[in-house]
């Protein structure tokens, strides 16, 4: 749809000027159908009427008045107009601070249109400050009102009117050019409209309904090309079959008798599916969730055992290089007493010991390596990259995860989430992705116990933590910054560092956050693991993957200041081995409504499938588990909770007509094919994963 006239800049509408277009270009408005795009936050009901009589209830009216009378509150300067008008249903004082000039314009005895919000009675009558009105012409139809007007998001100096005014002339101007894209038979399929008459409703609807149609084309659209470019990958993915193969198990099978402990059922299963993806001729894009604890990491890692003993490498990327640091000394514990060689990159190694590690990779003498988005730097070249373990996915960006791909001959691919999210989530998100969820907990596991409590108790927290470092069991304290800050009246973690070691004389207290060096924070780590630290004093730095099964108690000071996923994963960093272990949640009283919710929901429950589905309530898609930060998902209108049942229609629409239509060849495709043969659309929008 958008070629052509829709591409031209935006100040080819009359009356953008320099100006203009720097407000406009703030909110991403660049050319004719971005303007298009722009679709209102919300509209005004301006059509169903509310007259003076319903106002002192509802706080706003809608209705058409006659002036009654002018008079003046207070005196000189600051005396104030007051004009009274009347509808069929009662009278109205509306207040105009600082507009007195509106006496001139609001003459008695003649007709307007009015629009208030913020009705008040007072001095025993309704008054109303905030309105906007137009006048009344017999036989015409007011500009403002009878309408839903819309309502969209503003920069700088633009104002409603204006943009509804640059969007009115692109509409009338270029609204010919757009051409719809989806097919006639799904228009008709869902009773949609063509793209041209959904814009124009969606900017300028004249009832609830059509701009319901509207709303449901455009969502419609948007969700169907985002399945669209899904289903073209799953093609492509299956167009590139690898060698079917019957990968050995023996040395897993060995290492897992060697465990200490027996896998869990769910464990077991996930390793049996990944081993099934291994040996297939598709390659394997498989989503291991599982809860904290649950034993991902352990999964990951037998897995690619056989890969390993069929000759071929395995990078394993961490989204910090605290937790690949982690992942790696577990990786070596694990798996260097069966000969696998293992190694760690990381951004900071001295360039000599790098250049030696780049070649003994590249001559295939490591066989599983781990770093953070190190792996993928340039001149990291791998011997044979067959597996790809991507660990906390949701926090890297697509390129990195592309780039890293791109590595090795088609690699199958791991993906592991301790952030569970709905299936047709996942799928939307990450395309065509098979997924393995871990829900049973090794055995011995207990519920950690979750306590609320208020600040200025904490001598009662501080007693129950004095109990357990006198059973030798070690403790976390996390803040929401690092150093005291000016602005905000919080604690910090430096400071209290030094406020801990006091009150904890006896015991030994380090600190870790982001500004600590690395080499200072793998040393605290090592220490802390090791049982040589008692307490940890952290910032969210620990939030993931850190594994220390005799940490028995994390307390979060300013707890209500982190979200809900932040939290569980927290608070995931105990309850890890056989101990009975605690939580302690410390909120400030200023406590929001959602701060509150949030705070029960950990009280509430251990289940991060819970969580992680209030959290999705709580803050809607686009926050939750960094995918925004990972910038890939940005819609203009449709909403991946809401439209959760829109997005499985349009999925099982668009596979259908890939199937039927591969190359959008078909007459009833060609809107589709044009498009795509340029670029796939809205592609600087968002871009799917896998
Ligand atoms: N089946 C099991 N029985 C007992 N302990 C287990 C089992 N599986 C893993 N563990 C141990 O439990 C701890 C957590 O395992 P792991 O680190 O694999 O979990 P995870 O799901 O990756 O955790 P996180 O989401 O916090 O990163 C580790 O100390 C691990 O050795």
């Amino acid at each position: 749809m958008f070629l052509n006239e829709l591409n031209y800049p935006v100040d080819r509408i009359k009356g953008i000027g320099t100006e203009t277009l720097k407000d406009l270009k703030n909110l991403g408005i660049l050319d004719i159908k971005s303007l298009l795009k722009h679709y209102p936050i919300r509209w005004e009901d301006r059509l169903t009427s509310s007259p003076i009589s319903s106002g002192k209830s509802t706080g706003f009216v809608n209705t058409l008045v006659k002036v009654i009378e002018h008079s003046y509150i207070g005196f000189g300067s600051k005396k104030t107009l007051k004009v009274l008008v009347q509808d069929k249903t009662g009278y109205l004082s509306l207040i105009c601070f600082g507009r007195n000039f509106l006496e001139k314009k609001l003459p008695i005895g003649e007709y307007f249109y009015i629009y208030g919000s913020n009705i008040q009675y007072k001095f025993s009558e309704l008054q109303c400050s905030s309105f906007e009105f137009e006048k009344y012409i017999p036989d015409t139809e007011p500009k403002q009102f009878n309408k839903l007007l819309p309502i969209y998001k503003l920069s700088g100096k633009l104002t409603q009117h204006n943009l509804r005014k640059f969007i009115y002339s692109s509409l009338v101007l270029y609204g010919e050019h757009v051409t719809t894209e989806l097919p006639r038979s799904i228009l008709d399929k869902y009773n949609l409209i063509d793209k041209n008459r959904a814009l124009e409703y969606i900017h300028f609807p004249m009832d609830h309904k059509i701009l319901s149609i509207a709303k449901k084309t455009l969502i419609y659209e948007e969700l169907f090309h985002l399945q669209l470019i899904t289903g073209k990958k799953v093609i492509n993915r299956d167009v590139k079959p690898k060698t079917k193969k019957q990968l050995s198990t023996k040395l897993q099978e060995r290492l897992i008798n060697k465990l200490p402990f027996d896998l869990t059922k769910d464990q077991k299963a996930a390793i049996e599916d990944i081993i099934r993806d291994l040996n297939s001729t598709k390659r394997m894009n498989r989503l291991v969730q599982g809860d904290v604890g649950s034993g991902k990491t352990l999964v990951a890692l037998l897995s690619a055992i056989p890969i390993i003993e069929s000759g071929g490498q395995v990078a394993l990327m961490a989204p910090t290089e605290l937790l690949a640091k982690q992942h790696s000394e577990k990786a070596y514990e694990l798996l260097h007493s069966v000969g696998i060689r293992t190694a760690f990159i990381s951004g900071n190694i001295k360039s000599s010991s790098r250049k030696i590690l780049l070649t003994e990779l590249e001559q295939g003498n490591i066989d599983l390596i781990i770093g953070t988005h190190a792996l993928f730097t340039q001149d990291v070249i791998y011997k044979k990259l067959d597996l790809i373990i991507v660990d906390e996915q949701h926090r890297f960006g697509v390129k990195q995860r592309m780039s890293l791909k791109d590595k090795g001959d088609n690699p199958d691919i791991l993906l592991m989430t301790a952030t569970p999210i709905p299936r047709t989530l996942t799928l939307t998100l990450f395309g065509d992705l098979d997924v393995s969820t871990i829900k049973t907990m090794p055995v011995g596991r207990k519920p950690i116990e979750t306590h609320l409590s208020r600040i200025g108790n904490e001598e009662k927290v501080y007693d129950f933590i004095f109990k357990e470092l006198i059973k030798g069991r070690q403790v976390y304290f996390v803040y929401p910054l690092i150093e005291q800050s000016e602005k905000m009246n919080l604690k910090d973690a430096q400071s209290m560092y030094e406020n801990l070691q006091k009150i904890f004389s006896s015991y030994k207290v380090a600190l870790i956050h982001s500004k600590v060096s690395e080499e200072d924070k793998e040393n605290s780590m090592n220490d802390f693991n090791s049982g040589k630290i008692d307490i940890l004093v952290a910032t969210s730095v620990v939030e993931v993957g850190v594994d220390v099964p005799n940490a028995t108690v994390m307390v979060i000071e300013h707890a209500e200041r982190f979200g809900l996923s932040a939290l569980h994963q927290l608070r995931g960093r105990v309850g890890r081995g056989n101990h009975q272990s605690y939580c302690f949640l410390i909120y400030s009283n200023l406590l929001t409504d959602d701060g509150k919710k949030r705070l029960m929901t950990m009280k509430n429950t251990n289940d991060g499938f819970i969580i992680s589905q209030e959290d999705l309530k709580l803050r809607g898609p686009g926050d939750i588990a960094g995918i925004k930060q990972s910038g890939f998902m940005q819609f203009s209108i449709a909403n991946l909770v809401r439209d959760i049942d829109i997005i499985e229609l349009a999925r099982e629409d668009a596979f259908k007509l890939l199937k039927d239509d591969p190359g959008l060849l078909s007459q009833e495709n060609s809107s589709l094919r044009e498009l795509y043969s340029v670029a796939p659309p809205f592609s600087s929008n968002f871009i799917t994963l896998g």
